[in-house]
């Protein structure tokens, strides 16, 4: 068994970069965010507000038109692209080229949501964080793997992660396969969990921050608003991982003592995510 890595604040402090006093919205990172489906457009709000409240520029986010006025009125910050269907996504169409894309919270798994994804990693060459939905219809179809671009970032919780690599019987299994995996398509695994750990190539590092709060709807979606913002301000893949799940984390230990296990929520997540990212500067 590979020993993990701790991703300690010690770590992290090397990881990461202040902001530049001169720079200005056009060059901090444009993120895409595509997600959403018919009574699922909170994960594409969550994953959103938390990538723009993780440091990038602008933010324009992809969903079937459902979405469309529940985005805009509950982030006022946020550019809002629909797809030509109601309720799921059919086609993915963006009018910008952002420096990063997020895709898959609360995305469904119809099959013509299948398709549009195809089509999408067909044509892709944008860093890429991948997530929920997103992870499970390339699980159903693991040939569109090989379309990511290299060092893609994969963020599955235990059931994700089981639906792309497979049962297994022990811890050491499990890492061995998801190890397998990484080196295989050229991606990093970011295995969500208690705690989380990354993948990178043979190395296995082992996140330091968070608590049994984080157990609680839309905590993953707000994660990968982080890690694609951070991708997107031009920390590299494995950094923006590392420090993505370290702040995430963090936002919980902090919130901690105000809302107890019981009521933090994923939107406490986002709130406290100023506190992480100022505790980063003393
Ligand atoms: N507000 C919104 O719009 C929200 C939208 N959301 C969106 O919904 C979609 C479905 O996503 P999902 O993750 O809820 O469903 P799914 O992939 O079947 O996994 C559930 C099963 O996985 C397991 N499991 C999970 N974590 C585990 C752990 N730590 N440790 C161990 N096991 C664990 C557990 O399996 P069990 O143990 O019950 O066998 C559980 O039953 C997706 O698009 C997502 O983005 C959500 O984000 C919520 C807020
Ligand atoms: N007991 C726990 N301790 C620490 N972190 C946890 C715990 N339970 C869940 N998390 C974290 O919360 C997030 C859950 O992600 P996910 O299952 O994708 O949620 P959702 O799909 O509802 O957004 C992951 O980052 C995971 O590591
Ligand atoms: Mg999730």
């Amino acid at each position: 068994m590979i020993i993990p890595i701790p991703i300690t604040k010690q770590e992290i402090l090397k990881i990461y970069k202040p902001v530049n006093p001169v720079t200005h919205k056009g060059i901090q990172g444009h993120v895409v965010i595509i997600a959403g489906s018919y009574g699922k457009i909170g994960a594409a709000v969550l994953s959103s507000k938390a990538a723009l409240k993780s440091g990038c520029g602008l933010v324009t986010t992809f969903v079937p038109k459902c979405g469309y006025e529940i985005l805009q009125m509950a982030i006022a910050e946020v550019m809002v692209v629909t797809d030509a269907n109601s309720n799921f996504i059919t086609d993915i169409q963006l009018p910008v080229i952002p420096q990063s894309i997020g895709i898959g919270p609360g995305l469904g798994q119809e099959q013509a949501t299948q398709k549009a994804v195809f089509k999408f990693l067909e044509n892709n060459i944008l860093p890429l964080v991948i997530d929920a939905d997103a992870l499970n219809i390339l699980a159903q179809n693991p040939s569109w793997l090989g379309l990511l671009p290299p060092n893609s970032i994969l963020t599955p919780h235990p059931k994700e992660l089981e639906r792309l690599i497979g049962k297994w019987q022990s811890e050491t299994e499990k890492f061995e396969n998801t190890i397998a995996f990484s080196e295989k398509y050229n991606v990093i695994m970011v295995m969500k969990g208690a705690p989380t750990h990354i993948v990178f190539k043979n190395t296995i590092y082992q996140n330091t921050t968070g608590n049994a709060a984080l157990a609680t709807a839309g905590s993953g979606d707000v994660l990968t608003g982080i890690i694609t913002s951070l991708l997107a301000q031009g920390y590299e893949p494995l950094h923006a991982a590392q420090l993505g799940v370290f702040l995430h984390g963090l936002t919980a230990d902090i919130a901690l003592p105000e809302t107890g296990y019981q009521s933090f929520t994923a939107s406490d997540i986002i709130a406290n995510l100023g506190k992480a990212f100022l505790s980063l500067e003393k």
